[in-house]
């Protein structure tokens, strides 16, 4: 078993872990949050979504965000587009402010995607296939989320059947790579490999990365078992942000700093400052009124106390 050597994260706090905040966070917060992770040494981080407000209040200072982010070289910033709308509205702005990559989000599951997009699965693939179109003829990047490849809060168990069908379809519109997300964070590292086997029959390795909620504390389990099959892409919040509005119950995203804290660990680089790491997470954590939702910040802000 060979593991990867060095490992990309997308921090995906920003959006995936401040949708679904009930209290008011201020856009300057959000712009906050994005400049400590990039200072912390993030390469990748998914900044917000050009989703219908009525849907995802909290994701409406979208163009707000995307205006007041200092960028940096060498960082890309992602967004959310779910149809020509949101992507229209994504690059409304000067093209400095576009994203250099859109993510259209589907489901292996039928009953997810009617709840979180408001259509099947299959008319999701037609309404994603302009906006990827569009998207790579002005030069950017695009990134496919598939949601419930292990389990759904509505239908249970997804059978890796499923997800290799997604796979299909959004390779079949051009989506360059794809996430492998448990949205509800109910797998293990079985199913977890399951999923990636079947989406390998249409991706290659380097172009999926893994996206585990620890709802049941088993995401670090799951990054490794990815891992050990030459994933090398992982999706992951700082301070352990977030939960899905529409996969009710499910916890945040595993936090950053623990999956960092396990790879540093296993000698794999990830270019990431643990210690600055953690301070974007209490940053954002402090705006919340609440303690990040990580073992590993817990622990090293202990050790800093002395
Ligand atoms: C997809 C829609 C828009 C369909 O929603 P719909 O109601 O079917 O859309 P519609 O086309 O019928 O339009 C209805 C209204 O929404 C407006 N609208 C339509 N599109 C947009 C847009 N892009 N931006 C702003 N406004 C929009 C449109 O203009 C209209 O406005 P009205 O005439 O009523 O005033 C809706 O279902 C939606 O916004 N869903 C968002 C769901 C979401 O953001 N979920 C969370 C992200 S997915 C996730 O977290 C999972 C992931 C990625 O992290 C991986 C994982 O862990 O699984």
């Amino acid at each position: 078993m060979t593991l990867p050597t060095r490992v990309k994260i997308i921090d995906v706090g920003p959006r995936d872990g401040l949708q679904n905040e009930k209290q008011p966070v201020p856009a300057e917060a959000k712009i906050g949050l994005v400049q400590g992770l990039q200072e912390a040494g993030l390469r990748e981080i998914e900044v917000t979504s050009f989703v219908s407000p009525k849907w995802v209040p909290q994701m409406a200072d979208n163009a707000q965000v995307m205006h007041g982010i200092r960028r940096q070289d060498g960082v890309r910033y992602s967004v959310l587009t779910p149809n020509l709308k949101g992507f229209e509205a994504a690059i409304a702005a000067p093209r400095e402010e576009w994203p250099d990559e859109i993510v259209v989000f589907g489901a292996a599951s039928e009953a997810f995607s009617q709840k979180n997009i408001n259509c099947s699965i299959a008319e999701s693939i037609e309404r994603f296939a302009p906006v990827v179109d569009a998207a790579l003829a002005r030069g950017i990047a695009v990134r496919g989320a598939m949601s419930c490849t292990v389990g759904c809060p509505y239908e249970g168990e997804i059978a890796p059947e499923k997800v290799g069908y997604l796979a299909g379809l959004m390779k079949g519109i051009g989506v360059q790579r794809v996430d492998v997300a448990d949205t509800i964070g109910v797998g293990t590292p079985l199913k977890v490999r399951r999923a990636i086997e079947a989406t390998l029959a249409h991706y290659g390795i380097d172009a999926i990365s893994g996206h585990f909620h620890d709802t049941y504390g088993q995401a670090l389990s799951n990054t490794l078992a990815s891992l050990e099959m030459g994933v090398w892409n992982f999706q992951s919040s700082v301070a352990g942000l977030g939960g899905c509005p529409y996969a009710k119950g499910a916890t945040g995203n595993v936090a950053t700093e623990d999956v960092v804290y396990l790879l540093h660990g296993m000698g794999i680089d990830t270019g990431i400052d643990l210690d600055k790491l953690i301070d974007a997470g209490v940053y954002i954590s402090e705006v919340l009124g609440r303690e990040p939702h990580s073992r590993v910040s817990k622990a090293i802000r202990t050790k800093r106390c002395g």
